[in-house]
């Protein structure tokens, strides 16, 4: 029997490193779509790649990840016959460029129908953003011309949501394009009732019916306390994460910042605490992974979007009130968040320049959407200390 297909977007860290690497070890013939052409040219060339465990946990060892190839992804042709061959697509290419790709998506959803296929195909947007594959799918169908390729979304094509945690940091090896580092563990949910057709058999993807719950989870602890140790390590002058975290007062603040995400996430879905705590515990241990170097702007790239509503900052906060509970430490976060600066991070520019235009109380409320007085100060006053430390530091 012929392999089953599957195609994803983003032949990048998380993409090589972690869901095609499990998609290509299920058994799939696994097609990468990239913009980069030397990231296609060697995948077609080797047809494999090598992945490095960065970990105390199977420390140096390499896992070889074969069966990929690759297609351009603007290449509309060969993308309508990977998309009209594939049972799943999945993507990594982030947040953004959901919207990019959707264009490229709706040709292929509508090559597949008039090619007869009626078989199910499931999508799902790997992406640190709650809601990913029904982001993708309002802006795919945007993109469907036809009614009849409407209802055929509506039938045979299902977008499950998901959690995907994996650390994948920027590695290098022998100028190789394809080589990835990548932490020992992983964690990849998908929300089950979203799934057209039968399951997927994927060793490592989870399902659930209570997605919600992992995605705050994952959002509100991982990355929230990951953000913050990237936006005050950079108000400190360090460059990686673990040097940030050697920092005792950046990892007091970081590890609070967690608790009272913590509670409100154990308020909200009624997670055990001790579990919780350990969930933390265990997080902070991999933000110290020895064998990871990861740049703190890496981590604190694009800063609105990190601190828009709902997002592993405004969004924990925002819970912790809603159940009248502490917020000081997450408010910090935020408050740094206002203060990075990198050159070559657009997002960043953007945010410094609507505070100096409008000053740093209207900048909050208009980029975190936080209204409530009592917040906003809390936030104001906590930039106002860090902006000192800053002024020291440069
Ligand atoms: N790196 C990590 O540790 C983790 C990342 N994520 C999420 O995964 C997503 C991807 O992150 P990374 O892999 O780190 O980024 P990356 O920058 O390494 O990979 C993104 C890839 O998408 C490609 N791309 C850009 N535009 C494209 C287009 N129009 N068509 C096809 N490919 C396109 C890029 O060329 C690049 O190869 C993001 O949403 C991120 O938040 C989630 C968990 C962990
Ligand atoms: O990829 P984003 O959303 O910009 O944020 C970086 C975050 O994603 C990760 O790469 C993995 O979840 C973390 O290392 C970090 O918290």
């Amino acid at each position: 029997m012929p392999k089953q297909k599957a195609l994803h977007f983003g032949a990048g860290n998380i993409g090589r490193g972690f869901i095609g690497a499990l998609l290509a070890t299920a058994g799939y013939d696994l097609v990468f779509a990239d913009v980069v052409e030397n990231l296609i040219n060697a995948l077609n060339e080797r047809k494999e790649y090598e992945i490095y465990i960065l970990d105390l946990e199977r420390k140096g060892e390499v896992d070889t990840i074969k069966g990929v190839s690759g297609i351009i992804s603007t290449n509309q042709e060969a993308m309508n016959k990977t998309i009209t061959e594939a049972s799943i697509i999945t993507t990594a290419v982030g947040p953004n460029v959901l919207r990019i790709i959707a264009r490229g998506i709706a040709s292929g959803i509508s090559a597949r129908r008039k090619a007869g296929v009626t078989s199910e195909l499931n999508i799902i947007a790997c992406e640190n953003l709650t809601g990913a594959s029904s982001l993708l799918r309002e802006e795919v169908t945007k993109h469907l011309k036809e009614d009849a390729d409407k209802e055929y979304l509506d039938k045979y094509v299902g977008f499950p949501n998901c959690a995907v945690d994996r650390i994948v940091p920027p590695f290098s090896k022998d100028n190789n394009p394809l080589a990835v580092g990548v932490e020992n563990f992983y964690e990849w949910i998908v929300e089950e009732p979203a799934i057209k057709g039968k399951k997927p058999e994927i060793p490592g993807m989870k399902l659930t019916n209570n997605l919600t719950a992992f995605v705050q989870r994952k959002l509100f602890t991982l990355n929230c306390g990951h953000a913050v140790t990237a936006y005050l390590g950079f108000l400190k002058g360090y460059r990686t994460v673990d040097e940030a975290l050697n920092d005792p007062w950046i990892e007091d603040i970081v590890h609070k910042a967690m608790l009272e995400s913590g509670a409100a996430l154990c308020k909200k879905h009624s997670f055990n605490e001790e579990e919780h705590e350990k969930y933390i515990n265990k997080i902070q241990k991999r933000f110290r992974n020895p064998y990871i170097k990861d740049d703190v702007v890496r981590v604190g790239r694009e800063p609105i979007r990190k601190v828009t509503a709902g997002d592993r900052l405004v969004g924990p906060l925002s819970m912790a009130r809603e159940f009248g509970l502490g917020y000081s430490h997450l408010a910090k976060g935020i408050a740094a968040a206002f203060l990075y600066e990198n050159s070559e991070d657009k997002q960043s520019g953007e945010l410094r320049a609507k505070v100096e235009q409008k000053g740093i109380r209207e900048a909050v409320k208009e980029v975190t959407g936080l209204q409530d007085d009592q917040v906003v100060d809390e936030i104001v006053k906590s930039y106002g200390e860090l902006e000192g430390l800053k002024r020291t530091r440069l």
